[in-house]
């Protein structure tokens, strides 16, 4: 367990593409290495999930997991959305693909118990649709984000490395959150062999 969930920095990765001939689960791995040669020391990986594309039928299955990491001395929200976004196009993210369409996707989820932009644009903005809230902040530092309490794919791998990681704004923890989806979508989340 770390030592302050407080002041790490929280990762959702998936892929659901094949990249340079390699499968989804190998490109995941490629970018917790890049993270971690980046500059993330101590970063903590989940295990691998297979998981159903959302929305329904949107593509092909995703290869999830999530990672935390201290926050590095100096570092702040804008520079560490920067790297993901590094790597995602090492990897051969393009930023027009379909929806549920990824080579890599790297959403930075957290940055300790930061609330960005500031709260009350939060609390506005997080009750917006998806695609609303995509057009007020293209570069989605909105943090936390604000879909992390929604999805089985993002919860249940981030259980794995920071279950007791608080949202700043609703004050549940990451098992509570996780905890709180329908049974169907826990289920649904499969740990991939090793
Ligand atoms: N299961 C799953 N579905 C998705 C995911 C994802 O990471 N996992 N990411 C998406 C685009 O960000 C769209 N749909």
């Amino acid at each position: 367990m770390l030592a302050d969930v407080d002041s790490c920095i929280l990762i959702a990765l998936g892929a659901n593409l094949p990249q340079a001939g390699e499968p989804p689960q190998a490109t995941v791995r490629r970018a917790l290495d890049d993270l971690s040669a980046a500059g993330l020391a101590g970063l903590r990986a989940s295990r691998f999930y297979a998981t159903p594309c959302f929305p329904a039928g949107a593509g092909p299955d995703y290869v999830n997991a999530a990672a935390v990491a201290p926050v590095p001395a100096g570092w702040d929200a804008a520079r560490l959305l920067g790297l993901l976004h590094d790597i995602e196009s090492r990897h051969g993210r393009t930023r027009d693909t379909r929806w549920g369409m990824r080579t890599l996707d790297l959403d930075l989820l957290a940055c300790g118990a930061a609330i960005l932009p500031d709260r009350a644009t939060w609390d506005h903005w997080h009750d917006l649709p998806p695609a609303e809230q995509s057009r007020l902040a293209p570069d989605r530092l909105i943090l936390p984000h604000p879909r992390l309490q929604d999805r089985a794919f993002v919860l249940v791998p981030l259980a794995d490395v920071a279950p007791d990681w608080r949202h700043p704004v609703t004050g549940r923890s990451v098992s509570e959150m996780r905890d709180a989806l329908p049974a169907r979508d826990i289920a649904e989340v499969r740990p991939l062999p090793a």
